[in-house]
């Protein structure tokens, strides 16, 4: 099965609020474009990718990952993440009714193509299907076969919910990469060990973290 998978994108400028005291005002839209790059490249990469649309009303995110070879749709209806996720799936469902559809966050710098196949080929087993995030709290992935709804339930605390929605939720061992979110600085340098995609590699080496 091949997928489409749907990756959000807030405006950079307010992006991992949560990295703060990792990286400055100046630095941190980079390092959220970074992340955004890497995570798309690898997903592009993936055998078991068909296309990536990216939700996003950010013009200089759009057109860089535009250039990765992302289709970029606007953040409609302008109601949050997941009524953005639900269009942008209702979008890729109308041109292409039979579509397998996952959402995938933006900031898996670690993203490696194999692992994400592996979370994929569990995925189309389901209906629907989430991967949690390494914290176990939240979701860095939501697939639904075709004909599924995506019904997406992203935020804090996510995982619970997916997990009350009836999706299944898949346990794989190393698929690390896809798990790997990076929301605060301990959770860059983790990916940072796992291994990151060059742009965020660039990124990162500007903020000097200790341990580099
Ligand atoms: N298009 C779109 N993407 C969003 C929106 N809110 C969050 N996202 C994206 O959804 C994913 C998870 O978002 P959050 O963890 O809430 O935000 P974040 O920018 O990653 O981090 P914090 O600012 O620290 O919360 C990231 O890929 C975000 O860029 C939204 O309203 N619209
Ligand atoms: C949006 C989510 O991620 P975060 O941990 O970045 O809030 C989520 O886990 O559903």
């Amino acid at each position: 099965m091949q997928w489409t998978l749907v990756i959000p994108l807030k405006p950079l400028a307010r992006a991992k609020s949560r990295l703060a005291d990792t990286a400055g005002d100046g630095l941190r839209p980079g390092l959220a474009l970074a992340f955004a790059q890497d995570t798309v490249a690898a997903a592009l990469a993936c055998p078991a990718v068909r296309n990536v649309v990216v939700v996003t009303d950010d013009a200089v995110a759009g057109r860089e990952l535009a250039a990765l070879g992302a289709r970029i749709v606007p953040d409609e209806p302008g109601d949050g993440l997941n009524a953005a996720l639900a269009h942008a799936a209702a979008l890729v469902r109308a041109a292409r009714p039979h579509s397998a559809v996952a959402a995938l966050n933006a900031d898996l710098p670690a993203l490696r193509p194999p692992e994400l196949a592996r979370v994929l080929d569990a995925a189309a087993g389901f209906p629907r299907a989430f991967l949690p995030d390494a914290a176990a709290i939240g979701t860095t992935l939501l697939a639904a076969a075709p004909g599924r709804e995506l019904r997406p339930a992203f935020g804090a605390g996510s995982r619970a919910r997916h997990r009350a929605s009836g999706a299944a939720e898949l346990a794989l061992d190393a698929v690390d990469s896809v798990r790997q979110d990076v929301d605060t600085g301990e959770d860059l340098r983790t990916a940072l060990a796992l291994g990151v995609g060059p742009r965020t590699a660039a990124a990162a080496a500007r903020l000097l973290i200790p341990g580099q």
